[in-house]
């Protein structure tokens, strides 16, 4: 649902690791001069978590905390959060909901090329199987918000990029105070 006190809408990306998020995220912040919020890494930088995942080598995410900390920014608008899961965002955060897709083959080769272990490639292949993002979003956000794309190649970087600058332009037009 819109939220009528924001002069700008807020994105969230979401989607299998390595499908592409912080790539598209990256490219859309600058484009449309939106402020970029990668939660994995914002999680490290201002330690908001709860400890340390041995089996998959990741931080335990403090939600609660992660939460505090964005919410005065994600209530001015005008943000794009990247994150592999999506429940525990506020819904109300979000106008535009976009879950990436990648076929397994090319996510094989980016988690190669990364050096994920075998638990951890075969999990996240798992995932993108069972479309557990999208599951996850719809689930979670009003299915009028949610934009599912395809994320194999540069090129369908670069569509992602106008279907969502396209998008923007049309939610200024209809929503800005
Ligand atoms: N559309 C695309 N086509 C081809 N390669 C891509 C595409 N998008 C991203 N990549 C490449 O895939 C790798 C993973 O991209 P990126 O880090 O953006 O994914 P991510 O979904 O944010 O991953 P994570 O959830 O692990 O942070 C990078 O090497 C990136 O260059």
């Amino acid at each position: 649902m819109n939220n009528p006190k924001r002069n700008r809408p807020n994105i969230l990306i979401t989607g299998t690791p390595g499908t592409g998020k912080s790539s598209l995220a990256e490219s859309i912040a600058s484009s449309l001069n939106l402020n970029h919020f990668d939660i994995g890494k914002l999680v490290k930088e201002k330690e908001l978590y709860e400890g340390w995942d041995d089996e998959f080598q990741c931080w335990i995410i403090d939600e609660d905390k992660v939460i505090d900390e964005l919410d005065p920014i994600l209530i001015q608008g005008g943000c794009v959060v990247d994150h592999h899961t999506s429940e525990w965002f506020p819904e109300r955060w979000f106008d535009l909901v976009v879950v990436l897709r990648a076929d397994i083959e090319n996510l094989n080769e980016r988690y190669e090329k990364r050096n994920y272990s075998q638990i951890k490639i075969t999990n996240n292949i798992d995932c993108e199987i069972m479309q557990v993002c999208l599951d996850e979003a719809i689930r979670s956000y009003d299915e009028k918000i949610i934009k599912e794309m395809t994320s194999n190649s540069i090129e369908d970087n670069e569509e992602n990029q106008n279907t969502v600058g396209e998008w923007y332009n049309n939610w200024m037009q209809h929503n800005q105070i």
